[in-house]
């Protein structure tokens, strides 16, 4: 199965995006914009970024009441996004409010249902009250998000293998918390593979900031993970 590189763009200013967006121009496909540029700059730089010939990520993790969350989908539909998360702690009946206002509104976006944060483990689910482990708390989220109707989640790489035999073929797993073998350390990244590993276990895409960002040059770093990829 392909499995395909998404750079999240957590920059400070659009100054520094701009040179790494355009070394990367025709070889990179996705970008992801999360809360750091979007609250920045708004739509109107996904718009920028979506007419430099890339297809966006919009990385919102939205959660709220269901109403909120489909008005909010429902607006951000006239934007060039291919991919928008929310959040499936927010239940069953958000997510499918959140599905029923992509369907009607924007029919070719992926709603990708955000499970439990790569960030997070056993310990960090414990102090929410959670006495299970990452990977049941992940398949029992998977499965309501599914239920609910959505056609992508969001998890470690970790917890693909698993997913993959309890959900159908065609549900999308976008897996952050990669890190390249040799790298010291995952940042606050919890639950972590490299990017061969997250390949070779079924994520559909990968997505990578700071070791990439944090290169000495991004773009031949982030070159260097679409070549393992292939
Ligand atoms: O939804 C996401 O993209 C996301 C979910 C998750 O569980 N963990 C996670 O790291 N992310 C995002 O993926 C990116 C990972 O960045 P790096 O850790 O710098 O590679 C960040 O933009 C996060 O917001």
């Amino acid at each position: 199965m392909p499995c395909d590189l998404i750079l999240a763009l957590d920059v400070p200013d659009r100054q520094q995006a701009a040179p790494i967006l355009r070394q990367l121009r025709g070889s990179l496909r996705w970008v992801k914009i999360g809360l750091q540029m979007f609250t920045a700059y708004g739509p109107d730089y996904v718009k920028a970024v979506a007419d430099e010939g890339f297809n966006i990520f919009l990385d919102l993790k939205l959660h709220d009441i269901p109403n909120t969350v489909a008005k909010a989908v429902e607006s951000l539909a006239p934007l060039p996004i291919g991919m928008l998360t929310i959040h499936t702690s927010g239940g069953r009946e958000m997510m499918a409010a959140a599905r029923a206002a992509q369907q009607q509104t924007k029919p070719d976006l992926l709603l990708l249902g955000v499970t439990v944060l790569t960030s997070t483990d056993a310990s960090g689910l414990a102090e929410l009250g959670l006495t299970i482990s990452p990977e049941a708390q992940v398949s029992r989220l998977g499965r309501l998000a599914t239920d609910a109707g959505l056609r992508g989640l969001v998890c470690s790489p970790l917890e693909v293998a698993m997913l993959r035999q309890q959900l159908p073929a065609d549900i999308q797993l976008v897996t952050p918390g990669i890190r390249p073998a040799g790298e010291a350390g995952g940042d606050d990244q919890k639950r972590i593979m490299t990017p061969a590993e997250a390949a070779r276990t079924g994520s559909s895409y990968i997505v990578v900031g700071r070791p990439i960002l944090k290169a000495k040059d991004p773009a031949a770093a982030a070159r260097a993970i679409l070549a393992e990829l292939s």
